[in-house]
């Protein structure tokens, strides 16, 4: 292949010059190199320079660093294995000690009887045995087939040299067994005299143990297993290059073959957590995901269960690093260490809590406190549960004001009835005004918040323009933590007369509500553009994704390009319910599996519990305590807003301001549009007409000329006739 020089235009006068002085650089590249070899020159992009000598180097030698030459960056391996290093793994090892030891003891005390028993049994033949190897220790039994293959060859000198060693030998053994004998009989008589009884039945049932032992045939031991180890096989690099090669892809087949670069491991492979860990550097242009795309072959290669396998892409390094876990027990039937919530704990919200537990049995845990939440799964993996663990996480903290709304309406959220403020079960029209009418005074409180925090930070109290646990615990600011938690959320930004404001609240939450102590959280089944709008996708710190089908739902819920670095929730089994990868603000993403067994009843407790923190504290407000909520009327009631406009704006008006029109509402309806404050809430109420307001030319009070936004007369008359004649349609 030849490509031009790419030359700079040179100007007119230097045209000839320039074009003398232009020259194709080689640079001093391997691919070059190697071209030259084959008698092919190449041209490539070059750059012009004065001087051949400064010629630009494609492979620049190692830059020097400022500072100590002797100072390395380097990653260092921790002083102490983690079991001794992380306090509840320790505590988990110590504690499986103590019960390893217990459970042995106990097994065989119980047993003694019967071991004993065996002991008895097997006394003669130990004694058999004892005296057997016994006299072939005196006799040099060893030595005969040594004497007897001298004999056979009838080689004399070999045999009498052979025969005397013997005799010196048995010599020496019958007197060091009479001199034994006699010291021992001396003994017996002595302890006979002299020990206690107790010690002397000790010694004899020890002696005729020992006997016994010795008579146990070696397929039969005396004592039975207390213990039965389950075998899991040690992973080897030798298990990992197999299991890779038969996945098919070209790049490690490639490697793998005669010459090729085979794959290669960095650091041994060891044991972490209840697992194997390889790292392991891919082949060139091989990238972990993948190796994720294809976990269930590897499963197959590596003989193991699919739930014990976990590959992943190791962030910290280069892109061709995975890490290789692979666990001792599957992950969705491993015992999950205890959630120390279960029981009702009094939590702060404002502090990292327990959530899920990861491929080693870790808990990993999530604050809560300044931010927002998306789950995202196909139906039937966990996103309930998920999402009920947080709000019982939330109820736990007694400051915490929760709105609890399950649109689907099988009473998932129900546990939390006793605690909530708000609770919304099922998509029926009373159920959306009521939730339509809670979600705008949650505005208005974030809007409250927002002014609240700026007047406090003026003051030095709000130093990061966020609320602080001392701001959340003065219950005259009412700046308490405020959780909003929607299963299937989609039902509010589908919904055809409500969807846009749901969505325009619910965005404005997201955005602006962690900073301000307001936390939503939001679970669908169907992760797509409309059930999660891009507003909320985006700005969501907290991402938890179980099983999802395709690229599109996972970048959905865990980010922009999650897929495309290898985080894939993709690659779960239909099997592992309540597993997922979780995208903490500023975290790498992990797999998590939630609480196991926070059911319906186990919720209830954990309920139960928050309600009693809750009358302590005297937080028990709205749903919980039998209130009704207010609905909003302007909800229930038709919406006049665009006959209204028509009211107050004149035929001809052409084009008004936004803050004009709200003035001339308010003067009409004062009741409904009390809540249009500023220019924004009448955008947005148009918006979800479909009508959009626009840069309006007017002039202000005083006689100035002015550009603000504004609304068209000629956009609303349309939009009305449209909608009568929808209507006369039927
Ligand atoms: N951490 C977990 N460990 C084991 N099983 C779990 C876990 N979490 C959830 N499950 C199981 O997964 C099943 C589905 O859970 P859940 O109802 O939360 O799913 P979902 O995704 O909300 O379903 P749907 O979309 O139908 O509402 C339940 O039967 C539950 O027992």
């Amino acid at each position: 292949m030849t490509e031009q020089p790419h030359i700079p235009k040179p100007d007119d006068d230097n045209e000839h010059q320039a074009e003398e002085q232009a020259r194709v650089l080689r640079f001093p590249s391997e691919r070059l190199n190697d071209d030259q070899a084959t008698g092919e020159p190449q041209v490539i992009d070059g750059e012009l320079v004065d001087d051949a000598d400064q010629a630009p180097q494609v492979d620049q030698a190692a830059a020097t660093e400022s500072g100590s030459g002797l100072v390395r960056h380097e990653k260092r391996e921790p002083v102490l294995p983690k079991w001794a290093s992380d306090v509840d793994e320790f505590r988990e090892t110590a504690k499986w000690a103590v019960g390893y030891a217990g459970h042995t003891l106990a097994f065989h005390t119980v047993r003694c009887p019967v071991y004993m028993g065996r002991i008895l049994l097997r006394v003669p033949q130990g004694t058999l045995r004892l005296l057997g190897g016994f006299l072939r220790w005196v006799t040099d039994a060893e030595g005969r087939p040594v004497r007897s293959d001298a004999a056979h060859r009838a080689d004399a000198a070999e045999y009498l040299r052979l025969s005397g060693q013997r005799d010196n030998r048995v010599r020496g053994r019958v007197y060091t067994t009479v001199g034994l004998g006699a010291a021992a009989l001396a003994a017996f008589f002595l302890g006979r005299a002299m020990l206690p009884e107790l010690v002397q039945y000790a010694i004899v049932a020890g002696a005729l143990g020992a006997v016994g032992w010795l008579g146990a045939p070696a397929d039969q031991p005396i004592a039975s297993r207390a213990v039965e180890a389950t075998k899991v096989p040690k992973l080897t690099s030798n298990a990992v290059e197999i299991a890779l090669s038969a996945l098919g892809i070209s790049g490690i087949n490639q490697a793998m073959a005669k010459g090729g670069e085979g794959v290669g491991f960095p650091k041994p492979i060891s044991r972490d957590g209840k697992g194997w860990r390889a790292d392991v550097d891919l082949p060139h242009g091989v990238t972990p995901g993948d190796i994720m795309d294809r976990r269930e072959k590897l499963a197959s290669g590596l003989r193991r269960p699919l739930g014990c396998v976990w590959p992943e892409a190791d962030n910290g390094e280069h892109a061709g690093r995975l890490i290789l876990w692979v666990g001792d027990q599957d992950m969705r039937k491993a015992k999950q260490p205890a959630w120390t919530l279960r029981k009702g704990v009094r939590v702060d919200l404002f502090q990292p809590q327990p959530f899920g537990t990861d491929q080693r049995g870790r808990w990993v845990d999530l604050r809560l406190m300044f931010t927002s939440v998306a789950i995202g799964a196909i139906p039937r993996m966990g996103k309930t549960f998920a999402l009920r663990e947080l709000l019982l996480i939330a109820a736990l903290d007694p400051r915490a004001e929760l709105h609890t709304y399950d649109l689907k309406g099988t009473g998932d959220l129900d546990p939390l009835e006793k605690v909530t403020h708000a609770h919304g079960v099922g998509d029926e029209d009373e159920e959306i005004e009521k939730a339509i009418s809670d979600l705008r005074k949650l505005r208005d409180e974030l809007r409250r918040r927002a002014k609240l925090i700026r007047d406090l930070a003026k003051q030095g109290l709000a130093p990061e323009n966020k609320v602080t646990p001392e701001l959340a615990g003065k219950k005259s600011l009412g700046l308490h933590p405020i959780v909003i938690g929607v299963d299937e959320c989609q039902v509010w930004f589908e919904h055809p007369d409500h969807g846009e404001e749901f969505e325009a609240i619910c965005t404005d939450l997201v955005k602006r509500g962690p900073a301000l102590g307001i936390i939503i959280m939001l679970a669908t089944q169907r992760p797509d553009a409309k059930s999660l709008p891009t507003g909320i996708s985006a700005n969501v710190s907290t991402r938890f994704c179980l099983k999802v089908q395709g690229q599109t739902e996972n970048d959905m819920v865990l980010g922009t390009s999650k897929y495309k670095q290898g985080v894939r929730a993709t690659t779960f089994a239909w099997a592992d319910k309540g597993i997922g990868y979780l995208v903490g603000e500023g975290s790498d993403a992990q797999i998590v599996r939630t609480v196991a067994g926070l059911d319906g009843p186990a919720s209830e407790k954990v309920a139960a519990y928050a309600r009693t923190l809750r009358e302590q504290a005297g937080t028990l407000t709205g749903h919980a305590i039998g209130e009704t909520p207010e609905v909003d009327d302007s909800v229930s009631k038709k919406d006049t807003l665009l006959e209204d406009i028509l009211a107050v704006v004149g035929g001809t008006e052409k084009k008004v301001w936004n803050e004009r029109v709200i003035a001339r509402l308010y003067e009409l309806k004062p009741e409904v549009y009390g809540t249009y404050t500023e220019s924004a809430d009448l955008t947005a109420a148009l918006k979800r007409h479909g009508i959009r307001t626009g840069q309006v030319w007017g002039t202000t009070d005083d006689g100035k000329g002015a550009s603000r936004i504004g609304i068209t007369r000629a956009d609303i008359t349309k939009e009305v006739a449209e909608r009568n004649r929808r209507d006369s349609a039927g």
